[in-house]
């Protein structure tokens, strides 16, 4: 069955699996109706206007019986009730429309707004999820299934629930109708049309089936075109030119017989549907007629029941599809609430709140008191559901689930919240300790990745981590950002264990400017006041002139105007460092990590950047994960590292001296 999309969703890019349909499923799902609260008078009032837009499309036929009966039989009244009939009719249809304009609109209405809510709560609460959930799942599957998930439970508001009712209300009082016209017709009918149905429904599923064979089969097809000519020069270089033709017209030939299959079933179909269902009308018909020549029943009322019978027959059609669609989105609305059940990392659910949090602390002379863990997201009702992270809109007294995920299965968010009390507003100085600390990824719980790692870094000094590739660099980097939790031994910030703080205490005063700068698709002066959200022009060009970045923003026409990324300018390897120099710049923090970049530069671009990275490095304490050794000869101490384990440690001069992994690893470099 065509369905009309009335909303903003997408077509769903992906197919929605079913999910089974049982009290279980429904009382999950009877959760996420939280959303609809907030509008449940409108919803209300929408089903209501629902029901007596069916009710006057089941007035229609019998209208229209009378309005035969009166032209044939002459009645009393003459033209003048032929007119009446007509007019009560015209009435029908005027009081349908304008009840059907506002039901849709409401609907609409109701869909797109409880919708929107959910997808900010979606949104917050992704952001909010830890790492390791990164890890698990695929970010582009993810997000297309949740665009798919929502676009069916979308639609299930503003259509299915509206045709499974006005369905619902067709059939019996379809049914009830046909009965007053004549119960001998209807028993006659009700005994072959439910069974036609039923076959018709079981042979379309099994054509669609076969359609869907087809598809699949096609794609695998164009597979094999995209594999060759994004390889080209492999099929060229091989000769294997026959082969690939081979494999595509095997393919193409395969497609070609389960279309053929299909369209055997599907002339079957038709076929059955025109001697079936079309029988089945003219047996109706033929009987009918039978009876109106009798005398049994008048023109009129053959009719009506002609026109009831296609209400019937429709509703029993259209359920099979519309249970499909409910199914879909029971299943949908499951794994919505699964992510919004998530446990998620104690951060504040919007940076409005967090920025005013902030600004609050710094005029009283402290810094923002950390939300305790696992409060700041949770509430009782929605006070804290902001709306999304920029902007705290939203604004419709929502009431919904803002108690999930209240960080249950989070052991951060499960944790204490009087030691970071104690330590809220604590400013950082800068010195690390790593005692003991062992690691491996919860997602790979049997590969011990860090074993007895320990090291100092005193405020304001420069550390190097070196050592060959899997050796853990920037899994120490991940333990500082504390997108982990060590499973042994114990980080000290100032000397006081990093558990006693709060995440985004710690977060907001380390930055890290990575391997592969991302930059969003906004303009470089956004993109540099990602690093303090609200940060002055004046402050942004600041931090731009100190990362060596403010010549060549100014070469671009727009300047700090100019938008990068896919849509914009495409920005070199180095001028992307030095943004997030500047980004790292304005944070200001009292930590940060390097991640040099594994790519060279060329030599101007990278004086630039190194001279950028000087600045940025001055008066704070450094964590450099080093790639080119040349660039850490200065480093106060150098740890190497290989297999997770410390090999040694020491400045540059000493470990020269040494006959250990750096010095192999420094001759390797230099023979290159
Ligand atoms: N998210 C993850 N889940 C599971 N294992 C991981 C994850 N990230 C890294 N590892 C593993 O942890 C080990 C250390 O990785 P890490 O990225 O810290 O090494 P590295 O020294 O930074 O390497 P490189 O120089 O190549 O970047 C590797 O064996 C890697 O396969």
């Amino acid at each position: 069955m065509a369905r009309e999309r009335l909303n903003s969703s997408n077509p769903a890019a992906q197919e929605v699996p079913k999910a089974k349909i049982n009290k279980q499923s429904l009382n999950k799902i009877s959760y996420l109706l939280k959303y609809l609260r907030p509008y449940r008078w409108k919803f209300s009032a929408g089903i209501f206007f629902l029901m007596l837009t069916s009710v006057a499309m089941l007035l229609i036929p019998n209208q229209m019986g009378k309005l035969i009966d009166a032209a044939t039989q002459s009645l009393e009244g003459g033209p003048g009730s032929v007119d009446r009939i007509a007019l009560v009719l015209l009435g029908i249809l005027v009081v349908q429309a304008i009840l059907s304009f506002f039901r849709v609109y409401w609907f609409v209405e109701v869909a797109e707004k409880s919708l929107a809510q959910i997808r900010k709560d979606l949104y917050n609460k992704l952001i909010r999820l830890p790492m390791e959930f990164f890890n698990k799942n695929r970010v582009g599957e993810l997000s297309s299934r949740i665009s798919a998930d929502l676009s069916q439970i979308q639609d299930s508001v503003t259509t299915t629930l509206a045709q499974f009712l006005r369905q619902l209300l067709f059939l019996v009082g379809g049914i009830i109708a046909l009965t007053f016209v004549s119960g001998k017709l209807t028993l006659m009918m009700l005994c072959v049309l439910p069974l036609l149905v039923v076959v018709a429904i079981v042979f379309g599923r099994y054509i669609r089936k076969l359609s869907r064979k087809a598809q699949d089969q096609l794609a695998e097809s164009n597979v094999v075109v995209e594999e060759t000519l994004q390889g080209i020069s492999n099929v060229k270089a091989f000769t294997n030119e026959p082969y690939e033709a081979k494999r595509y017209a095997g393919n193409i030939n395969r497609v070609v017989s389960i279309a053929l299959k299909n369209a055997k079933f599907r002339a079957g179909f038709i076929s059955f549907i025109s001697i079936g269902l079309l029988g089945v009308i003219l047996c109706v018909v033929w009987f009918g007629s039978r009876m109106v020549y009798s005398g049994e029943i008048s023109i009129g009322d053959l009719t009506k029941f002609i026109l009831y019978s296609m209400f019937v027959g429709g509703a029993m059609g259209g359920f099979a599809e519309l249970y499909t669609q409910l199914q879909k989105t029971v299943g949908a609305s499951e794994r919505v609430l699964e992510l919004l059940q998530e446990g998620h990392e104690p951060i504040e659910v919007s940076l409005a709140e967090a920025e005013t949090a902030k600004a609050e602390a710094a005029t009283a002379g402290m810094r923002a008191v950390a939300t305790p863990a696992g409060v700041a997201t949770t509430g009782t009702g929605g006070a804290t559901q902001a709306g999304p992270v920029t902007a705290g809109a939203g604004g419709e007294g929502h009431a919904g689930p803002a108690t999930y995920g209240t960080g249950a299965g989070n052991p951060q968010a499960a944790s204490a919240t009087t030691p970071q009390e104690k330590t809220a507003g604590h400013q950082l100085r800068g010195s690390i300790i790593f005692d003991q600390i062992s690691f491996q990824y919860p997602g790979r719980a049997e590969v011990p990745v860090l074993r007895d790692v320990s090291f100092e870094a005193g405020v304001g000094e420069r550390i190097a981590l070196v050592g060959p590739s899997g050796a853990g660099k920037s899994t120490i980097a991940s333990l500082v950002l504390r997108f982990y939790e060590p499973s042994g031994g114990r980080i000290l910030f100032d000397n006081i264990p990093s558990t006693e703080f709060s995440l985004s205490d710690i977060r907001s005063q380390v930055a890290i400017v990575p391997q592969d700068v991302l930059l969003f698709g906004g303009s470089i002066m956004e993109n540099i006041s990602y690093g303090k959200i609200g940060s002055s022009r004046k402050e942004i060009e600041e931090a731009a002139h100190r990362a060596n970045a403010h010549e060549f923003i100014m070469s671009f026409p727009e300047g700090y105007d100019t938008v990068v990324g896919e849509r914009g300018v495409k920005l070199s390897g180095g001028q992307r460092q030095r943004i997030a120099i500047a980004r790292a710049l304005l944070k200001n923090p009292a930590i940060l990590i390097l991640d040099e970049a594994t790519s060279s530069l060329d030599s101007e671009s990278e004086r630039l950047v190194q001279e950028a990275l000087e600045e940025l490095m001055k008066n704070r304490t450094s964590i450099i994960i080093a790639h080119r050794l040349s660039t850490i000869r200065e480093a106060d101490k150098i740890i190497v590292l290989d297999k997770g384990k410390v090999q040694e440690s020491g400045r540059h001069q000493d470990l020269m001296l040494t006959d250990g992994l750096y010095r192999y690893l420094t001759g390797l470099q230099l023979e290159a």
